[in-house]
């Protein structure tokens, strides 16, 4: 699907089932490669960074069968511990599996990744975590080699609670010998899924949710299966598309808390909200009030979900202030909506969002995976048709956003 066109100004209407979440399975099948036998995922959304992340296990020899949702992987046999340069260009997630394969075979040769261009993302954090657990790091024609003969467990201090880098020193300690301490790690919902599908395969890490993690190294894993929560990413999305088309939409197979500054944030800018413990119910009558946002790590408001709010500001009722405190480059996305109509005015890390009602629908090119459905967003709220070229950005981390949407009431259609 390279390019989605959606008719605005049809509110929404109904039930949605949310995917698994991309940023908790990505790194759960980089860890199944530190086991030497096979584990079941379960709820593996079926998006692009996930049959990336399939055609490197298969790479490095891993038999992998995805069934519907459910993915197995056997990893008796790892043949090789390089991953191709084309696979780690087109995901920022490969680089997680340099922890997995070292703590696996003692080397992993990778190179600089690639993700959405969103910022610089350096990967400094995770190279000293290795280097801490008594790594090597070579860097060799464009090649990054990283080796141990013995992993030792250390004192790893994270200057930022880095998502990646905290997976990448947990999958390199988990087989270290002796104990790990991590300290300002991230306490991302994600994080805590990897510690728990970790423990769940006999590892011993303590503290997840916190900024302080305990490894105590093991021999061996063993074989296990695990469920992966819902994509609360893909949960705010559509939540800024009933804010941004109004209606009411009951959102399914989620967990609340992890949204928590989410939600606080769309019921102060008017949505009404009903939660269960794997859902909730919004309603949204009239127009969003614009607010001041600044995106910070867990349990702060998600960068991830910065572009999608900027789509609803932009159609929402007076003046906000979006502040991005972790991508620099997550902008993109208001030159995009400005071919809408809206009035976005950028001051370095500031976005000053004046709102109006309705846009108007443009050809506009989806910037990366959040600006991309942020732009559906913006569609939902546009007079005529809005067409998001270069969709394809959107399928890294959407299963079928138009399915969602069209299930809810939106006219909304992907074509190649
Ligand atoms: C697959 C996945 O889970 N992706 C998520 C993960 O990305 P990712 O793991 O890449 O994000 P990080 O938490 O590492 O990055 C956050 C900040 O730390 C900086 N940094 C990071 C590593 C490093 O070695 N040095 C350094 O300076 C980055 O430039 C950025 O400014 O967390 C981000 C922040 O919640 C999310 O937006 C991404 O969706
Ligand atoms: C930035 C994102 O993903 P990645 O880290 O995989 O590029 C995202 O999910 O918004």
């Amino acid at each position: 699907m390279s390019v989605i066109q959606v008719q605005g100004l049809r509110s929404l209407k109904g039930e949605i089932k949310i995917q698994g979440s991309k940023n908790a399975v990505l790194p759960i099948m980089a860890a199944a490669v530190l086991h030497k036998g096979t584990t079941v995922i379960h709820n593996v959304p079926r998006i692009q960074d996930v049959f990336c992340m399939l055609g490197i296990l298969q790479r490095i020899g891993c038999k992998c069968r995805l069934e519907g949702n459910t993915l197995i992987v056997d990893a008796v046999t790892i043949t090789q511990a390089e991953i191709p340069e084309d696979y780690i260009k087109s995901m920022r997630s490969s680089i997680i599996l340099s922890g997995s394969l070292l703590g696996r075979t003692g080397l992993a040769v990778t190179s600089f990744p690639g993700g959405c261009s969103i910022g610089k993302r350096p990967i400094d954090l995770h190279l000293s975590a290795f280097r801490k657990l008594g790594a090597v790091v070579e860097e060799e024609a464009e090649k990054l080699i990283v080796s141990a003969n013995t992993l030792i467990g250390a004192d790893i201090e994270l200057r930022f609670p880095s998502v990646g880098a905290t997976e990448n020193a947990l999958l390199a300690s988990v087989l270290a010998k002796g104990i790990t301490v991590i300290r300002g790690a991230a306490k991302e919902p994600e994080i805590i899924a990897l510690c728990e599908f970790l423990n769940n395969m006999g590892a011993r890490i303590e503290g997840a949710g916190t900024s302080k993690l305990m490894v105590v190294g093991v021999n061996k894993l063993h074989d296990s299966e695990f469920t992966v929560a819902g994509d609360r990413i893909v949960a705010g999305t559509y939540l800024a598309a009933v804010m941004a088309a109004e209606g009411n939409i009951f959102i399914k197979g989620i967990r609340p808390n992890d949204l928590t500054a989410t939600l606080s944030l769309v019921e102060r800018m008017g949505a009404e909200l009903k939660t269960y413990h794997d859902g909730l119910e919004v309603s949204m009558k009239g127009r969003p009030d614009c607010l001041d946002v600044v995106t910070s790590p867990y349990p702060g408001f998600p960068t991830d979900l910065q572009s999608q709010m900027m789509a609803v500001m932009a159609s929402g009722h007076g003046t906000g202030r979006l502040t991005e405190t972790i991508f620099e480059g997550r902008f993109a996305t208001a030159k995009e909506l400005k071919k809408l109509g809206s009035d976005i005015v950028i001051d370095g890390k500031h976005a000053i969002v004046h709102g109006l009602y309705p846009l108007s629908g443009n050809r506009v090119i989806a910037p990366d995976l959040r600006g991309g459905a942020a732009l559906v967003v913006a569609g939902l709220a546009s007079e005529g048709v809005t067409e998001i070229h270069e969709g394809y950005h959107i399928e890294r981390g959407y299963e079928d956003i138009c399915r969602d949407l069209s299930s809810l009431g939106a006219v909304i259609r992907g074509m190649e």
